[in-house]
């Protein structure tokens, strides 16, 4: 069985605008809302994968709710904690010819409710998949990603962090399968500013050398290079397309990765999640299975 935590879901509510004057009154062209958070996110592209998945994590007031019932109705099996007081996000993001994201901080999360998710994770059995993603609430120390992983250390399940700064840096000593942050987030662990492919796959191996099996850097519209478990590079191809909206996009490529990792090997993964990153990148919302086909039959 596949698990997803979601330590902070979030509504995503996308408007698009010709220009964003800050200052003023700003009238939007579109808007749309999404049930999202990267974990969830993992889950719904898996769905769409044929890939069943439980999603974890913690919801609260009417966006819980909302978020929920939502996953609900796209089918998705969900077993949240949920929290007594706030709101689970609403998460702004502003399209204009450049993507501007407001993301909100989140809910507290206390020691029971903790425990609470604690309980469902000591339920995980040999052989599952657990995929923790996104951020954390300011309730929580930069080290809880690495206490779930520890706890988990006695157990063989496959683990997956697509998180950045401490937060992965941390986990890296319990040798994740897969870590999957962006050029950017690699070049901020390390402080330094990656230009060129070699200097990325110089740091990627940096990850590697920590512990992770499975370096896979996304680097939005060039594709991304994947360091595996082996030791061997791969850089994917680049899907062609008209950027809708590329929120998600990293989500989708995790969810793609996971996905062809458990059918093939690490070149068809990379390509699957390529074209499920490219696929969410030109859509709307998540990128559907019938999109991500027509472009995995172009890599
Ligand atoms: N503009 C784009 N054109 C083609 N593919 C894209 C585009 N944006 C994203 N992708 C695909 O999705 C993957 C993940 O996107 P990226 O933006 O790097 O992730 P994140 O959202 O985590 O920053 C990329 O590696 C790429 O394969
Ligand atoms: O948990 P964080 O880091 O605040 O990110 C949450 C946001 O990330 C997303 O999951 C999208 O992530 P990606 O674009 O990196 O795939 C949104 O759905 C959500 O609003």
């Amino acid at each position: 069985m596949v698990y997803t935590v979601t330590f902070n879901p979030a509504i995503d509510y996308v408007v698009r605008m010709e220009k964003l004057k800050t200052g003023e009154v700003n009238r939007a062209s579109y808007e749309e809302m999404f049930f999202g958070g990267k974990g969830i996110n993992v889950s719904i592209v898996l769905n769409e994968l044929g890939i069943k998945s439980k999603a974890l994590g913690f919801t609260a007031g009417f966006t819980g709710e909302a978020i929920e019932n939502g996953l609900m109705a796209m089918g998705i099996d969900a077993d949240f904690v949920r929290l007594e007081k706030g709101n689970s996000r609403i998460n702004v993001k502003i399209k204009t010819n450049e993507e501007t994201e407001i993301n909100g901080q989140g809910p507290h999360i206390d020691e029971n409710a903790l425990a609470a998710l604690f309980g469902k994770l000591d339920k995980l059995k040999d052989g599952d998949t657990l995929i923790l993603a996104g951020s954390i609430p300011n309730s929580l120390p930069s080290d809880i990603y690495e206490k779930i992983l520890q706890r988990l250390s006695c157990r063989n399940i496959m683990t997956v962090v697509d998180a950045t700064k401490d937060l992965l840096l941390n986990v890296l000593k319990y040798e994740p399968f897969l870590i999957k942050p962006n050029n950017h987030e690699l070049g901020e662990m390390f402080g330094v500013k990656l230009t060129t492919i070699d200097e990325i796959e110089k740091y990627a191996r940096k990850l590697q050398e920590k512990g992770a099996k499975n370096v896979l850097i996304s680097m939005a519209g060039d594709g991304a290079l994947l360091v595996d478990e082996n030791g061997e590079t791969h850089i994917s191809g680049v899907c062609k397309g008209t950027v809708k909206n590329s929120v998600g996009a990293g989500d989708s490529m995790v969810a793609g990765f996971v996905a062809g990792s458990a059918e093939g090997d690490y070149e068809y993964a990379l390509k699957l999640g390529t074209a499920a990153g490219g696929a969410t990148a030109f859509s709307d919302g998540l990128a559907t299975k019938e999109k991500i086909t027509e472009l995995l039959n172009t890599l």
